[in-house]
């Protein structure tokens, strides 16, 4: 992977988390815009660097300009990218990722995936006469490692297959044609409507999966026919918290045990990417999961990622929230410092 941006957002406090009152109830403290101390459950102190930290009054501007655009600018280019939102139910992912609706919410709460749709048109728009762009849409659930496309309920079990000229494909999924940012937005609002209807058919909730928003942009040129092709893909994954911190019992149990599942396969994989080593011994292993192999081309190659941990800042779930940047940490690139290559530069203090 040529390029990976890890990024941490703390959400504001809820009322709930505003009445705790030990140590004024955050857990955070910021040292700049890359860098915070944290403190844990146990009050030992770390020292977190990212690539950025959105603290509590972060704009979702400033969060698509820093994390997304550049990654759709690429993937708009023929340069595959993914933009990923991780972290524990309730810590803001969804709020990140589509904003409070994606449809009728206002410019300044408007989530990263409207903020892409409009970013994509707009430089589609403006590229020059010697190109023709065209933009396919799907959108897809997993839970329980079943792929269920979004844009088709009746499609259940999507199976994923691989092909030497298109790569990754899911087959006999929904790719709907989308010639501007409305006619995407419209789709997006009737995939999350689907999916409302599909928790409720299953009796589960959306936290309890992964959801795969999958723009394949192709730009063919006017000029001397060349085709080049990117692949976005924008995920939203379900929550992070640990089986056996939920006390769950039976399929919710399950559950847990699936996402953790995956979650760590998608550590596993990033981290396989960014060790360093491009040998082909060095084996990614993208067949560990549903969620990494649908990811296998935007992840890796020539491609670009970002990571948005998502975080509480209450004392409240210290510990889930540094579980949440370990995961973060261990997705960086390895840093230089001082002639010694660190996976990253956290220290315990
Ligand atoms: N940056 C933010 N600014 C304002 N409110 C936020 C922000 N982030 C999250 N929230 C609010 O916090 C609550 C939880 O956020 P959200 O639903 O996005 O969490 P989540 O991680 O997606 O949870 P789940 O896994 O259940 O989907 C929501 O009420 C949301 O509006």
């Amino acid at each position: 992977m040529s390029n990976v941006t890890v990024c941490a957002r703390f959400r504001p406090r809820s009322s709930k988390e505003m009445r705790d009152p030990s140590r004024d109830g955050v857990c955070a403290r910021p040292i700049d815009a890359e860098t915070f101390v944290f403190q844990d459950d146990k009050e030992d102190e770390f020292t977190f660097s990212l690539d950025r930290v959105f603290y509590e009054d972060s704009t979702q501007a400033a969060l698509y300009d820093f994390l997304a655009l550049p990654i759709m600018r690429d993937a708009v280019n023929g340069i595959n990218g993914t933009i990923i939102t991780y972290g524990q139910t309730g810590a803001g992912k969804t709020y990140s990722m589509e904003g409070p609706g994606i449809h009728d919410c206002d410019d300044h709460n408007k989530g990263l995936l409207p903020r892409v749709v409009h970013g994509m048109f707009e430089q589609i728009s403006s590229s020059n006469d010697f190109a023709r762009y065209t933009v396919q849409l799907s959108m897809v659930e997993i839970y329980m490692e079943k792929v269920r496309d979004l844009l088709d309920l009746s499609k259940a079990n999507i199976q994923i297959k691989e092909n030497k000229t298109q790569g990754i494909l899911l087959s006999g999924v929904t790719e709907v044609p989308v010639s501007d940012s409305a006619e995407a937005l419209q789709h997006l609002c009737t995939g999350l409507a689907n999916r409302a209807v599909g928790e409720t058919q299953m009796n589960m909730s959306s936290s309890r999966s992964h959801c795969a928003y999958l723009f394949t942009i192709q730009q063919d040129s006017v000029k001397d026919k060349r085709v080049k092709t990117g692949k976005l893909i924008l995920v939203d994954l379900a929550g992070s918290e640990k089986a056996d911190k939920t006390g769950a019992e039976g399929r919710v149990l399950e559950e847990a045990k699936t996402i953790n599942k995956s979650l760590s396969a998608l550590g596993n994989v990033i981290n396989a990417l960014t060790s360093g080593s491009s040998s082909k011994a060095n084996h990614i292993p993208y067949r560990d999961s549903k969620l990494t192999r649908i990811l296998q081309d935007a992840l890796g190659g020539n491609s670009r990622m970002a990571l948005l941990c998502c975080c509480s800042p209450s004392t409240l779930n210290a510990s889930e929230t540094l579980s949440t940047l370990r995961f973060g940490m261990r997705c960086l690139l390895p840093i230089t410092v001082q002639g010694k290559t660190h996976k990253s530069i956290t220290t315990c203090q």
